[in-house]
């Protein structure tokens, strides 16, 4: 995160960074690397305290594993097709339908879980195509490099509570949670 000159009000070459740790901003001059947690001398204040404003949205601080591990918490309701790398699953041996029918069902889960109508996680008990549906679809805790890259890109893009759209891996179609 960091803005341009005119939309931060900052001096040439500093922007505003945000310190995981203590789960606050702080200002950051990419010329001598110094930072600090004051805006610098030269600051246009209005302007800062607006971007700031936006960028301190409902939605919290951008999204990041957690501050000491790194790792976070998802649950997740898959939908496997043909071209699954198994296409089988503890719901039907042999797994036949088309990657764009398991498209269709996906969109269809992910419309009942947006609007309220139930939890992933309830839904993920009896349609999940993977192993964790038992576990209404959670994996418990995991890191960077665990998962598949577009699980993880994905999963780490999201903020605690939300729900991804429709994320396509070697395993099938996926609606992911985060928990932690
Ligand atoms: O992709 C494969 O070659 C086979 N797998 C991998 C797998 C199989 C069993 C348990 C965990 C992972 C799956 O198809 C699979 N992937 C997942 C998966 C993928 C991404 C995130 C979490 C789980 N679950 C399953 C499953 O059957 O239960």
């Amino acid at each position: 995160m960091n803005g341009t000159q005119q939309e931060t009000g900052l001096p040439p070459h500093w922007e505003v960074r945000h310190s995981n740790s203590k789960n606050l901003p702080y200002y950051f001059n990419s010329q001598d690397r110094t930072s600090r947690w004051e805006p610098p001398a030269g600051t246009d204040t209005e302007k800062l305290k607006i971007y700031m404003a936006t960028y301190h949205s409902a939605k919290g601080p951008l999204p990041t594993g957690d501050a000491q591990s790194g790792k976070i918490r998802a649950a997740h309701l898959l939908v496997k097709h043909r071209g699954s790398r198994r296409a089988s699953s503890w719901r039907e041996n042999e797994i036949t339908r088309s990657k764009e029918e398991a498209m269709e069902i996906i969109k269809a889960h992910e419309q009942k879980i947006k609007s309220g109508e139930i939890t992933l996680g309830e839904l993920a008990l009896a349609e999940s195509d993977c192993s964790s549906a038992r576990k209404r679809g959670d994996l418990g805790y995991f890191g960077r490099g665990d998962m598949q890259k577009e699980f993880e890109d994905a999963a780490f893009a999201l903020r605690t509570g939300e729900i991804s759209g429709v994320v396509d891996t070697a395993s099938g179609l996926h609606l992911i949670e985060r928990l932690e």
